[in-house]
């Protein structure tokens, strides 16, 4: 089977193939299956390969639909979709599409992590590129193996699979997440997926059971040490800025250290961003924002509690910083309004072990020298912190499911009309509380939103909708609003006006309404991010393209939608 040359051609919006046959079957960009119209059966040599009837897009999606449907569990819906996604883009794309709501848990999160556990297991053909630290000489072959072109790429996610969502170390399971990140990124913003590439960084692994493991995947040692890894993170970033000149570069789930130094190295060089410190602290600062508003006590009269200080918790607390200083307050005052607390208790200046990016946050010893101190953990606990500083906003980005006990939030709904919680930790079983107890705990009070997706809470008359505290609302809008200005870098700025934008999406002023957008908004949602982070890269005099009245139409003519395409046979 020769599987030939195939390109997108621009000016006339089709593709072009020298491959026929079952090649063209086989390629999910190409493939259409059922519903090539008779003209192409005939030109791509596809005539008796396919059942004679053709349908259309909408009954494939119709009966793909019901297929999904009987799968019997999350991880086979999952599996399903993948299948999909490998035979049939466009279909996988408009299935997603249509169902939203429903689908994100498995494309996403939650369900995405448990595929990524079983991902050796449940393992049906590769996606992405994967690049190995014992092969940096490599990896330019690997990424033009994909058989793209300078012009031809706008995004690249990668991993290293060291911290999947709260998960730990999953290895080359690590993919599905770059894999799943796209996926969003096509259903909220409109990135043209066949402009995308997904990107394994595969350093090892830290976790023995995988690397006995007869059927893993993945290289089978442990994590590449410092000087290794980072020529391996070096050489991938020359190489795929100089192959692909226009590329965006999306870091996800490294561990909190590698997250930040990476970040740290190359986000002045390139267009780049940590999804999971920078996403994270702009959905995070949206949700606030708009919690505060419900409040109606301004955000300098805040005080909030960050739980889990690591990669995600000091992104929050870095973007809250900056807003509270752009309300007129100093750095170091508005860093005293944020109390973070870690595995050893609150973080104070006095602790020994301090990462340096922890560093800002850290309590003069002097303020709690009175508090009372747990023996076990070594420090002041959350319980101790919430008693003393009364938060108005609590923050979970631990990992550590149900760490919002009865007893803390009680204690903080006792002296707070609105107490603003937000669990943010995934996959389901690790936030810190569940909506329904946080609203009876509170007597209704609480505004609440988490990180996976919770149902709908009644409570006393009022159906609470929770909104989905995630990354989501905010990495599409700013890698579509970073690709169509074509951003040379991505600014503190940008991440800033993406939580604005999504946080002016939403009136929480009527009983039950969530503090953030419904999923199923995610398109105009993002759309109105992209629009923001354009404008504000114009601002910041990072966007090498006009940004003008014309934006909010470029943007939107720039999404591309699940339908299918003419393939020309060449
Ligand atoms: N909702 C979102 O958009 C979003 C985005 C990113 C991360 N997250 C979630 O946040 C969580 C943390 O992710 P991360 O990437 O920051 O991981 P991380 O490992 O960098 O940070 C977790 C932090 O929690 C601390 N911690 C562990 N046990 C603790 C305890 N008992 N008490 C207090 N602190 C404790 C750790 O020391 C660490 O600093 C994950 O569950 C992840 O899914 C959510
Ligand atoms: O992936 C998600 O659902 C959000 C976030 O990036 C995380 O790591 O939890
Ligand atoms: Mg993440």
């Amino acid at each position: 089977m020769n599987p030939g040359r195939t390109r997108w051609d621009p000016q006339h919006g089709r593709w072009e193939t020298t491959a026929r046959g079952r090649a063209v079957l086989a390629d999910p960009r190409l493939n259409k299956g059922t519903a090539f119209p008779h003209d192409e059966r005939h030109a791509l040599g596809l005539v008796g390969l396919l059942p004679p009837h053709a349908l259309t897009l909408e009954q494939q999606a119709a009966r793909a639909y019901t297929q999904y449907g009987v799968q019997p569990s999350d991880l086979a819906k999952h599996v399903y979709l993948t299948a999909l996604h490998d035979r049939n883009e466009v279909l996988f794309h408009r299935l997603i599409a249509d169902h939203l709501d429903e689908m994100l848990p498995i494309v996403y999160t939650p369900t995405v992590g448990t595929a990524i556990e079983r991902y050796s297991y449940e393992y049906r053909r590769p996606r992405g590129v994967y690049l190995s630290v014992d092969a940096p000489e490599e990896i330019e072959r690997s990424l033009l193996a994909t058989e793209l072109g300078a012009d031809d790429v706008d995004l690249i996610v990668a991993t290293d699979g060291e911290a999947i969502l709260g998960i730990g170390d999953w290895g080359v399971g690590g993919i599905n997440i770059s894999v799943g990140k796209l996926a969003l990124y096509t259903a909220a913003a409109g990135i043209d997926p066949a402009r995308t590439i997904p990107v394994m960084l595969d350093v090892g692994t830290n976790r023995s059971r995988l690397q006995e493991d007869p059927l893993y995947l993945g290289n089978r040692h442990p994590r590449a040490e410092r000087a290794a890894y980072d020529t391996f993170l070096d050489a991938y970033v020359e190489t795929a800025t100089r192959l692909f000149p226009h590329v965006v570069l999306h870091w996800e789930d490294f561990a909190a250290d590698n997250a930040r130094r990476v970040l740290a190295r190359f986000r002045d060089r390139v267009p780049t961003f940590n999804d999971d410190i920078q996403g994270t602290g702009a959905v995070n600062l949206a949700a606030v924002l708009s919690g505060v508003r419900a409040s109606g006590t301004p955000l300098p009269g805040h005080r909030i509690v960050v739980f889990g200080a690591g990669t995600a918790g000091i992104g929050v607390a870095d973007q809250l910083r900056r807003a509270l200083a752009d309300e007129g307050l100093t750095p170091e005052d508005a860093a005293r309004r944020i109390w973070c607390v870690d595995r050893y208790g609150l973080l104070t200046d006095e602790m020994t072990g301090l990462r340096d990016f922890q560093a800002p946050y850290a309590r003069p010893a002097g303020e709690a020298a009175g508090w009372a101190r747990d023996a076990a953990l070594g420090g002041i606990p959350l319980a101790e912190v919430v008693h003393r500083v009364a938060p108005t906003v609590l923050i979970g980005t631990s990992g550590r499911g149900g760490a919002f006990t009865e007893a803390i939030v009680r204690e903080m709904a006792a002296s707070v009309q609105r107490p603003i919680i937000l669990p943010m930790s995934n996959p389901t079983p690790l936030a810190e509380a569940v909506p329904a107890d946080l609203l009876a705990w509170t007597g209704g009070r609480a505004l609440v939103a988490t990180g996976s997706p919770f149902p709908p809470v009644p409570y006393d008359g009022v159906v609470h909708r929770i909104g989905q505290a995630n990354n989501a609302f905010v990495f599409p809008g700013l890698g579509l609003g970073s690709i169509v200005c074509r951003a040379a870098r991505i600014t503190d700025g940008m991440l800033t006006a993406a939580a604005h934008a999504v946080a002016a999406q939403v009136d929480p002023a009527e009983p039950g309404t969530p503090i953030l957008p419904p999923a199923r908004q995610l398109r105009p949602v993002s759309a109105a991010v992209a629009v923001a982070v354009a404008r504000a890269a114009a601002r910041d005099g990072v966007a090498r393209a006009v940004v003008d009245d014309t934006i909010d139409s470029r943007v939107r003519a720039a999404m591309w939608c699940a339908d299918y395409r003419p393939v020309q046979a060449v």
